[in-house]
Parts: C-alpha cells; structure tokens; sequence
C-alpha cells in the first residue's frame, strides 16, 4: 500500500504497520548468534572486503591519489570519499577493478531530501558505483519511519541497481530498538547494506551491533561494519560477527598485518608452496580470540 507522507512523497507502511514490523522483528532477536566466516588472510577476497576510506574534510588532491594508488596496489574493493572527489578517484582507478564509492548526507544525515538526491544523481553520474548515505537517524530516534523510509527511497530511486546503497545507521547514537527499526526501514526502501557508523559520531563499529544487524536484516541484505576498524583482528571480529564489508582508514595497515601473519602461518606449516597452502581454518579465530 503507497501512503502519503507529510512531505508529499510516498511511503509503503503507515505509523501503526511500521510498528508491528519493527516489534516482531525484535522479538525474533536470537538469544544467541551464528558466527560467520572470514576470508583468509591476505587473499584477494579478504582485500575485496575493504573498502579503503579517506573522509576528513581537510582531504587533498595528493591524499585521494595516493588512497587511489594504494586501493589498486591491494585491490580493494573501492575507495569511499566524499562527492567533491568522485570525479578524480573515478579517473584515477580507470580500468583498475577497484571501485568508487560516495557518501552522501555526511555525516549528520539530516540534510533536506533534495539535497541528498542531488548528492547521489551528481556522484552516480559522475561514476561513483556505490553510495554511503547516512539515514536521518535524528528523525529515527523520534520514530518518524516514514520520512527515514521516503529518504532512503528518494536516494535509490535516482541510484538504482546496480549501483550498491549502503544506509549508515550511526548505531553509537541510536537504542537496541532504534539499531532494529533502522534495520527494518533500510530493508523496506531497497537498500543492499547497512552500515554501522561514519566513524565521525562518536564509538564506531562494534561486533554486538554487527550481529544485531546482520540478525535483523537475514540473508538477503549485507551489514558493513565500519568506524574504528584499526587492526586486522579488529576486522576478522567484525567478519565473523557477520559483516561482509570493512570501511576503514586503516586498510593499509590491516593488509600489512594480515601478510605478515599469512607469512608467518605458511612458514609455521612448513614452508609449503604458498600458492597451493592455505593457511589453517583456524588463524581467523586464531586473532578474533586473542
Ligand atoms: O565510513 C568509514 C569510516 O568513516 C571510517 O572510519 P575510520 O576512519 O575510523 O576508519
């Protein structure tokens, strides 16, 4: 059913529906969670996991080459930046496999509608495949789901498919119950990801939100953990707790780390040729438990 919102734009659940979804999705909390798997260290799909981010104000033309030069160097999976440099990052990565990403509403996420929309269309256009936008979790502290619903929509209907929206919660602000209800609005307006924080907004991301909202949002949707991911334990945590993405400053480290340690590991199993050793299925759990 299409509503009208108070801003003249359609939403899909009244108040009262909006309610009923939320409340059910937070009495099919489990007690406890499943623990996913990371990839291995240092692997091609480990790197295609990062997003490799550069988003302080202060940013220069030399900061986002060498973030570019660096994202091709491990094959991130993009570099995320703000709008202002998607032009530039999306010339610089031509041809490179890595691609890029563009936050839009950053990062108090109250920004009006429109300006959103024409944040995404200029970053879309401009060719940023993949688009970091902060909900307006200020109006989601106050229940108004249906404005947090019509902005997410608003934001995928100019960058459909397959453009990837991620919808950043900025879950260190937020209650249990308003992590769930983000969850659930984001899920309603078509996004692929939910994304824990802007790492601008006080504590980042956290395994038990990772679970929370990897619990809330099933299969279907993917959770990307991000704000304060600094060491490659840190990552694996976040992976095993169910993200299947990382947006961190810190990429280049977390690979140095995660190198090494493969390194070590091969060397631990008895110097066999690299290519074909994997190193043992428990070095993940190896760091995620030290
Ligand atoms: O979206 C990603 C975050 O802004 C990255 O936060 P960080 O600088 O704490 O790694």
């Amino acid at each position: 059913m299409a509503l009208e919102t108070e801003n003249n734009m359609t939403t899909r659940y009244t108040q009262a529906e909006w309610g009923t979804i939320i409340n059910e999705a937070e009495k099919d909390i489990p007690s406890s969670f499943p623990e996913y798997k990371a990839p291995i260290l240092g692997t091609p799909d480990f790197a295609n996991g990062i997003d490799h981010t550069l988003l302080k104000l202060d940013a220069n033309k030399n900061q986002i080459d060498e973030l570019c030069e660096e994202a091709k160097t491990h094959q991130f999976r993009s570099v995320c930046v703000r709008s202002i440099w998607v032009e530039r990052a999306v010339h610089n990565l031509q041809g490179s496999g890595v691609l890029v990403a563009c936050v839009v509403g950053f990062h108090e996420g109250t920004h009006s509608v429109s300006d959103k929309v024409k944040e995404a269309s200029q970053a879309v256009s401009a060719g940023a495949l993949e688009l970091d936008m902060v909900m307006n979790y200020p109006l989601l502290k106050q229940q108004r789901y249906s404005q947090v619903y019509t902005d997410i929509a608003a934001v995928r209907n100019v960058a459909p498919h397959p453009v990837v929206l991620k919808v950043i919660l900025e879950t260190a602000q937020l209650t249990q119950f308003d992590i769930i209800a983000g969850c659930k609005v984001a899920e309603a307006a078509n996004a692929d990801f939910v994304k824990t924080s802007t790492g601008f907004g006080g504590q980042g991301a956290t395994v038990e939100n990772v679970r929370l909202m990897k619990s809330v949002v099933g299969p279907h949707m993917k959770v990307k953990a991000s704000g304060g991911v600094k060491t490659v334990n840190e990552c694996v945590s976040m992976m095993e707790a169910g993200a299947e993405r990382i947006g961190t400053s810190n990429g280049v480290w977390i690979m140095k780390e995660a190198l090494t340690l493969l390194e070590d590991t091969t060397h631990a199993a008895g110097g066999r040729d690299r290519k074909n050793s994997r190193p043992s299925d428990s070095l993940t759990r190896m760091f995620s438990s030290s």
